[in-house]
């Protein structure tokens, strides 16, 4: 199972990749929870505790889980030139407002972190001012900065590797990020994708360096030729017309149709997989809130290289049906209670990761959305998520499948 295969959200899933989060959650302070888009500081043993239980849920299910920061270890452990070459790109991404600082990080990394897996956990994890013991009685800047100053941010969102970078059938986008504290995730998925021996090769459809944003939480294979992305606050259109035009120009890529969700543009939305997420053959979950303001459009090629886009005018269910071949069943987040499916859905009530057709991994909280999917007959894979759960994200956001069997 060298390469990727994803060209279906339910195709039981063979291998995926996470990232345990780490002590990158330790430097989230009050001040920067806005940037860094948390809502709260998540208690990092009990997130971890989660996490792995997580992990252990889908291994007891057959899935082998891959954690990206061990694939960025291995790609830089016995190639002294890639990572020389890592380290400068992090250090000319990180924000570094001096050249001074910037050599005093360089040297920082080298003294300090001659082991692969430990460099790598520190470039996540980011720098404090505090960890750096040395005279600054001649930098005003150094002088007038706060304890808890960073001299580099942490990426604490790095344990949503749904975003960063996102499989379509046999290739991948590695994604433009909309916010800066974002950003930089997309360094590990590149290296990855370029040389490690598991993933190098991989076709690539869209790139982080493009000019428009797209993350993957908007990229659903709804199956192997037909692709939803939401228009969302992360994604852009611009970026939708770039990563169609590029599906439908490659020879690797089956995709004849991208459907393009355009949601409200809010954080309780933030991505389509946030309000929208397929479960089984034909049952889709869903945040009510969507049902009304939606809107579609169908892309296509055009035969000459570029691309035709119609609205679509009928309602959802149709719209999935029409791509699908057979009818479909929206199942609502909440159960039909408002009140519940706001809550429910702060929580990702409809963010599920589906490992098998009808079988999907859901946060514990959201007990009232679980016990309508449970009654329409779905099996549910239950994870506990006091923690996780603050970074605003569910099980499909945490998780990015490198395999999934294809469909019969
Ligand atoms: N696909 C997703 O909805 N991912 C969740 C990302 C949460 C993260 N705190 C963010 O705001 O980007």
């Amino acid at each position: 199972m060298a390469g990727v295969q994803v060209k279906s959200e339910i195709g039981k899933l063979r291998k995926v990749i996470l990232h345990r989060p780490g002590r990158e959650l330790l430097n989230l302070t009050p001040d920067s929870l806005e940037r860094l888009l948390f809502d709260d500081i998540p208690y990092l043993e009990v997130a971890q505790q989660e996490h792995d239980a997580f992990a252990q849920k889908l291994r007891d299910n057959g899935v082998e889980v891959l954690y990206l920061e061990r694939l960025m270890a291995d790609v830089i452990r016995d190639n002294r030139q890639v990572r020389e070459q890592f380290i400068d790109q992090w250090l000319d991404e990180a924000d570094i407002h001096t050249p001074y600082w910037r050599g005093l990080c360089k040297e920082y990394l080298d003294s300090h972190y001659a082991d692969a897996q430990a460099l790598v956990d520190k470039t996540m994890e980011g720098m404090a001012l505090s960890e750096f013991e040395i005279d600054r009685s001649n930098m005003l800047v150094d002088l007038v900065s706060g304890p808890t100053e960073m001299i580099v941010d942490p990426m604490p969102n790095l344990y949503f590797t749904r975003d960063p970078f996102a499989m379509i059938g046999n290739g991948v986008s590695v994604n433009r990020m909309y916010s800066v504290t974002r950003r930089r995730e997309t360094i590990y998925g590149d290296y990855i994708f370029k040389y490690h021996p598991d993933f190098a090769g991989t076709p690539r459809y869209y790139t982080r360096d493009s000019s428009f944003r797209i993350e993957g939480g908007d990229i659903l294979n709804i199956n192997d030729h037909v692709l939803a992305i939401g228009i969302s606050q992360r994604t852009q259109p611009d970026a939708i017309d770039a990563i169609a035009k590029s599906l439908f120009n490659d020879e690797t890529s089956t995709i004849d149709t991208v459907l393009a969700f355009d949601i409200p543009k809010s954080r309780a939305f933030m991505h389509l997989d946030t309000v929208f997420t397929q479960v089984d053959y034909d049952k889709f979950t869903i945040h009510p809130g969507i049902l009304g303001p939606l809107t579609v459009f169908e892309i296509t090629p055009d035969g000459k290289g570029d691309i035709r886009i119609k609205e679509m005018d009928s309602d959802l269910e149709s719209i999935l049906a029409k791509y699908m071949g057979h009818s479909v069943k929206l199942l609502q987040c909440g159960a039909g209670d408002r009140i519940a499916a706001e809550r429910e859905q702060w929580n990702d009530g409809s963010n599920t990761l589906c490992i098998e057709p009808g079988k999907i991994v859901v946060y514990a909280r959201n007990n009232v959305t679980n016990d309508y999917l449970y009654k329409e007959g779905l099996d549910l894979v239950v994870i506990p998520s006091a923690e996780l759960s603050r970074g605003r994200g569910g099980p499909r956001c945490m998780s990015m499948p490198a395999w999934r069997e294809l469909l019969v």
